[in-house]
């Protein structure tokens, strides 16, 4: 295949603004492409909390006509982040915000509108831009107005007659679900109705737009793909993704070893190698500067992580009933997260409860997830869903044994110790139940206390684990492919 020209839009990147594993795809898998030598562009909101942001270089100031004959101003600043190309969409309107979303764990309430703004904005700019895309790719329902964008109000544009969508679903359980009173920068949307992608008759999700709209659709794991045609993955859009099933696939996430290695990795105390020497002394030194930095005692007990959204999705429910019993164990438990302030009451309620052995740091925090990755013994993602998960991989790296539910892309990529005990790299779980989840922590405990130098050996397993992003971006290239059928080869700009 010949050089693509690749617009990946999406709503967050790692290394400007990222609330969750959205933002390490967006920056992981055009680093992948380009690498391959295609000319990859990220379109993102220039947020506030992007540092540097509004001083960029603008290579576009322009404007955008809103359906009612006012023009909405924006500009597009030129930023870099590992080497990736992005183009920042500054529109102070939208984005200049303390937070990307919400506030105070509320969302924003012109959320329609603004991510209807990054639609239209990403493909306006592109044309200004010159820069005619073979493919563009959205993400989630942030994105999700793009495919439509291109098969309707771009259908008949020259420059974009060769250009082909691909929408991957990263978590089909956000489906931005917004009135036809928001879209005012869509007329298209308001002059006709389009029932197949309306909730009722008075909202559309931008998600089925993406679906219903896009030349190919992807799940970010096999699994989860497989998962979009049932209930539990699809959360209410079965019918949306059936349809669209001879065009769907999946293709797992990767780990961008860029970021996420311990030989290298700036962020923890003590770098360490995949050996078992190595391992053991870097860990323990990881381990002990992370007791005192979360206020544990400095003592040599099996540790279990956590660092996630505190959401119903990653299985707090049910860690949350059964922790004070696992705490009578001797171990500790480490959780990082920040989100549903009732989760986050429930767990300060029991490090109080439980100082020595337990504690929760609520914040959103690069270095302290790091720290656990490095640290800990098991990492836990107890995910109700999971469309691919991204910390079971990392945690791998660091000789971290997951520990995780045998649901969407954590099916993909953990061997359970007892279904596999040569190759295992962690410990499964089947039924969403706390007695399930506690059954499966006690017998990771077990391991690492009856046997530790077969524990070691899993750690071993796991820490030899590869999942390239190169992979996954020539999957991504296939699907490119699969899309672009029919256009003649060197018709590229
Ligand atoms: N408090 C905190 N402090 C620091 N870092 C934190 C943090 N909370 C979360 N993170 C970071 O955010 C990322 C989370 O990634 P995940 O893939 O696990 O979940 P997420 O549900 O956001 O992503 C969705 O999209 C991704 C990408 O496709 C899918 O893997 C996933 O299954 C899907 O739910 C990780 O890099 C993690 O370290």
């Amino acid at each position: 295949m010949s050089n693509l020209n690749i617009l990946f839009v999406a709503s967050e990147i790692e290394g400007l603004a990222k609330t969750g594993g959205l933002a390490d795809v967006a920056k992981s898998l055009p680093k992948s492409l380009q690498g391959k030598g295609h000319d990859v562009h990220v379109v993102v909101p220039c947020y506030r909390s992007i540092t540097g942001s509004f001083d960029a270089p603008v290579v576009l100031d322009t404007a955008l006509l809103a359906d009612n004959d006012t023009y909405i101003d924006y500009q597009v600043r030129e930023l870099e982040t590992d080497g990736v190309k992005v183009w920042a969409i500054d529109c102070r309107r939208y984005f200049d915000r303390e937070s990307l979303y919400a506030e105070n764990n509320q969302a924003y309430h012109d959320n329609g509108e603004r991510f209807a703004f990054l639609s239209v904005a990403s493909l306006d700019l592109t044309e200004k831009l010159n820069f005619r895309p073979d493919i563009v790719h959205a993400n989630d329902w942030h994105t999700g107005l793009v495919p439509f964008l291109l098969k309707n109000r771009y259908q008949h544009n020259e420059f974009f007659a060769d250009t082909r969508s691909v929408i991957s679903i990263h978590n089909a359980v956000f489906k931005g679900v917004f009135s036809y009173a928001e879209l005012k920068l869509i007329p298209e949307l308001t002059r006709e109705r389009f029932a197949h992608i309306e909730i009722d008759h008075h909202h559309i999700a931008f998600l089925k737009a993406g679906v219903a709209y896009a030349d190919k659709i992807n799940g970010v794991s096999p699994n989860y793909a497989k998962e979009l045609l049932t209930d539990l993955g699809s959360q209410g859009m079965g019918w949306d993704f059936s349809a669209r099933a001879n065009d769907l696939v999946g293709i797992v996430n990767g780990c961008d070893y860029g970021d996420w290695n311990p030989e290298i990795d700036e962020l923890i105390p003590q770098k360490f190698k995949a050996n078992k020497t190595s391992m053991t002394r870097g860990k323990k030194a990881c381990k002990k500067a992370l007791q005192a930095e979360v206020s544990l005692p400095q003592k040599d007990l099996p540790m279990f992580g956590m660092v996630c959204r505190l959401t119903e999705q990653k299985g707090l429910q049910y860690l949350v009933p059964i922790l004070r019993q696992f705490l009578l164990n001797d171990v500790q438990v480490v959780i990082v997260g920040t989100g549903d302030p009732a989760i986050a009451h429930q767990l300060n309620e029991i490090a109080t409860e439980y100082k020595e052995k337990f504690a929760f740091v609520e914040a959103y925090s690069n270095k302290l997830a790091h720290w656990v990755e490095a640290s800990a013994d098991v990492f836990l993602m107890p995910s109700e869903f999971e469309p691919c998960g991204l910390n079971q991989m990392y945690s791998m790296v660091y000789g971290t044994l997951p520990l995780v539910r045998n649901v969407g892309g954590l099916k993909d990529t953990v061997i359970d110790y007892d279904a596999n005990p040569e190759f295992a790299t962690g410990f499964i779980f089947e039924s969403p139940e706390p007695s399930a989840l506690l059954i499966a922590m006690q017998r990771a405990l077990l391991l690492h206390a009856q046997n530790p130098v077969e524990f070691k050996r899993v750690q071993m397993n796991a820490m030899s684990c590869r999942f390239d992003w190169d992979d996954s971006a020539q999957q991504y290239l296939d699907l490119y492919a699969s899309a672009r059928v029919g256009i003649q080869q060197g018709q590229t700009a």
